[in-house]
């Protein structure tokens, strides 16, 4: 048997890890260095018998923090490594064990993900390093939704850009997507359904699902398409660039360091890219966090009912990631801008439905359904490594 199957999700600020044992009586050791670069840099986590640990990390970039999480584990030594891989290109339709080709064929697509994949890969050096003799296997972001049909995934440009250098709608938090549409399939009363899906984390994508199939989805070619984001613009002009380039004289790189870190909530509020903080600052009537706020909710709202176009039949909405999870405010204004929709808010069902619950929170069976459920990246991709595995046995 594979198990347990360590997870590395190395992002661009953060590491997050998890062990992940098929024995669900287990506390599931995991943790997350955080601020990484900072002087402020963390890990905390739990160890395999369920204590909380925390230490600073002093600066720590991702190499070093890699090694101290790797010091960190305990228990049992893991059979098999996952990683998360945001940008798997065309040429990744699936989950795909990590070989030197592999490896120069992820480094190619860093391009289109370059606040993520180099990332990525420090984490997938790190542990070939430590565990050269374990499989090590590679989950796309982009994986699940390779099945968008080609009016969700191309972009009205030139046959031969989209034919000669793959530039096409890709879609990104699949592993998230995937997981609670399919969880929510096993929950509802209505199963096998059409599904809008809200992944609400720093960065946020939604996902129309059709009987368990990604059928579109609102990031694209990169991950900066579609919603407002912690600190990305999310959909611009695409005149803006040009624009940006011709009046004010701005380089490309100046342009990309504008939109991918300088935008979204921080940008909009000038205050933060944490929800947390500006609902804090939106109680004391800071006028950009009312805004910032205001807009990502719209915009939320506005690409659900753009993606319900994907679905025969709307049968819910589901809220995930650390804001879907625990804003219900920002829930409340979500269903609120979608007044077409015959969604019906339960109030208590909605402010209860924090911290990690998961539940229904609409008041009755008379519109789609509305849900909270706790994503769960890591124990999607041990499960996508570990059914790999089994298919091809090492
Ligand atoms: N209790 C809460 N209320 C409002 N927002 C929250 C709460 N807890 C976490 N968040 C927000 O969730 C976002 C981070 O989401 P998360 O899914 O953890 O991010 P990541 O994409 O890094 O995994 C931040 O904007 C954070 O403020
Ligand atoms: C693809 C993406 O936006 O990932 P994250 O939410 O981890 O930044
Ligand atoms: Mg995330």
């Amino acid at each position: 048997m594979r198990d347990p199957i360590l997870v590395i999700n190395c992002g661009s600020s953060s590491i997050k890890y998890a062990v992940v044992s098929d024995a669900p009586s287990q506390p599931r050791q995991s943790g997350l260095a955080e601020r990484l670069g900072g002087g402020d840099a963390r890990l905390k986590g739990m160890d395999a018998d369920g204590h909380e640990f925390s230490r600073p990390l002093h600066g720590a970039d991702h190499t070093e923090a890699m090694a101290a999480i790797l010091d960190a584990l305990s228990g049992p030594a893991p059979a098999a490594v996952g990683h998360r891989i945001v940008h798997g290109g065309e040429r990744f339709t699936a989950a795909t064990r990590i070989d030197p080709a592999v490896l120069r064929a992820i480094e190619s697509t860093g391009a289109l993900a370059p606040l993520h994949n180099p990332a990525n890969l420090v984490g997938v050096r790190a542990t070939l390093e430590l565990f050269p003799e374990l499989p090590q296997i590679a989950v796309f972001d982009t994986a699940f939704h390779q099945s968008l049909p080609p009016r969700a995934y191309r972009y009205a440009l030139p046959q031969h850009l989209y034919a000669r250098h793959g530039i096409r709608r890709y879609g990104f938090h699949g592993s998230s997507h995937a997981y609670v549409s399919e969880r929510v399939d096993h929950l509802s009363s209505r199963p096998h359904g059409g599904w809008l899906t809200a992944h609400l984390g720093n960065g946020c994508s939604t996902c129309a699902v059709w009987q368990g199939r990604s059928v579109d989805t609102s990031m694209g070619l990169t991950p900066l398409e579609g919603l407002v984001m912690g600190t990305r613009s999310g959909d611009v002009d695409p005149g803006l660039h040009a624009h940006l380039s011709r009046q004010l004289g701005w380089s490309l790189e100046r342009i990309d360091t504008l939109l991918n870190r300088e935008s979204g909530l921080l940008g909009l509020s000038g205050l933060s890219n944490d929800m947390r903080r500006l609902e804090q600052a939106a109680a004391e009537h800071h006028r950009g966090a009312e805004l910032a706020i205001e807009v990502f909710c719209y915009r939320i709202a506005k690409s659900l009912a753009a993606l319900s176009c994907a679905l025969p039949r709307l049968d819910g909405i589901v809220f995930t990631g650390g804001i879907g999870e625990n804003a219900s405010a920002v829930r409340a204004r979500v269903v609120e801008a979608l007044p077409h929709f015959g969604l019906r808010l339960s109030a208590a069902a909605n402010a209860a439905t924090v911290g990690g619950q998961e539940g229904r929170i609409d008041a009755d069976d008379s519109g789609p359904e509305l849900w909270v459920i706790p994503t769960d990246e890591e124990g999607q991709i041990a499960f996508e490594t570990r059914q790999l595995l089994s298919e091809a046995p090492a």
